[in-house]
């Protein structure tokens, strides 16, 4: 059988370093193509690449997928910064390559996917949710997109359930105290050397508390995801969010 043809947008970088590696480690993939800033992306096609594993910056990955989903290549997204406008332009570019398939996961680690799956199952059997994030200096945005994203998950599951609104008195704060409002979650963002990428969604009800931790401890992590997204985004056209929809997990 033919190897998949597969490029690294941000090879270079902490965690497309590590994708490199484990693209050329697979025994059914090809890696055909390894950009860093500044490199043509004409070289992805002329290399013939299948499929593009994007792991740039936010600043990056629009124009990185404007180009991929207009040729064709079939995209597996690690990049953070998404919101509706951004994912509203996707969509667009997408129904003019309906045979194009982009997966953009906010997490490609298991144990982080778990996470959003129990916060949102938990959060409607607590009065109190908050969700802090902690990671290392370099990272360029805040809150991360993994936050973002599960925080979206625990407001959803609460609005369908009917549950108020979290109480909290709080009347004077300095700004930035109580973190950042993700549709009336507060979620709050850590940065501090030794760190990787790791999540504690803190639940509260009377008389108890719930905590559910995820730590991601390298790159390693990230790898099984992304190969899985390579192996799988090609037979899903469109645009799927979140890489728990290529897990069976119940
Ligand atoms: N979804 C997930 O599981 C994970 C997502 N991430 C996300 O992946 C992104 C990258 O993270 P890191 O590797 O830590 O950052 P990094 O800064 O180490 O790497 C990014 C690399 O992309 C390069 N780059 C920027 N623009 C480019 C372009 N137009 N074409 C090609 N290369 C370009 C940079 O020069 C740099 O080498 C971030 O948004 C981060 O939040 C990181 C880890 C896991
Ligand atoms: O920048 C990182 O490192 C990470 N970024 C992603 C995010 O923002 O959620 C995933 C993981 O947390 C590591």
């Amino acid at each position: 059988m033919s190897k998949l043809r597969v490029a690294v947008l941000g090879a270079k970088g902490r965690i497309g370093s590590e994708a490199v590696r484990a693209i050329e480690a697979a025994g059914d993939m090809e890696l055909v193509a390894a950009l860093g800033r500044g490199d043509e992306l004409q070289t992805l096609a002329d290399a013939g690449a299948q499929v593009a594993v994007e792991l740039t910056t936010p600043d990056s990955v629009m124009d990185n997928l404007d180009y991929l989903v207009g040729h064709g290549i079939h995209a597996v997204v690690g990049t953070t910064g998404w919101n509706e406008d951004r994912l509203g332009r996707l969509n667009g570019w997408l129904a003019g390559s309906p045979e194009t398939g982009v997966l953009i996961a906010p997490n490609f680690s298991i144990g982080a996917v778990l996470t959003m799956k129990f916060a949102a199952q938990a959060a409607r059997y607590f009065e109190s949710v908050e969700v802090v994030e902690l990671h290392h200096p370099n990272k360029v945005d805040a809150p991360s997109g993994t936050a973002t994203r599960t925080a979206q998950l625990i407001a959803a599951a609460r609005a369908e359930a009917g549950c108020a609104p979290q109480p909290d008195a709080t009347a004077t704060a300095l700004d930035g105290a109580r973190g950042a409002d993700v549709d009336g979650v507060p979620v709050h963002a850590i940065r501090l050397r030794g760190l990787l990428a790791h999540q504690e969604v803190l639940l509260g009800g009377e008389g108890e508390t719930l905590t559910i931790r995820h730590d991601s401890l390298h790159h390693s992590s990230f790898m099984p995801g992304i190969l899985l997204g390579v192996r799988r985004v090609t037979q899903n056209p469109g645009l799927t969010f979140g890489l728990e929809n290529f897990l069976d997990l119940g």
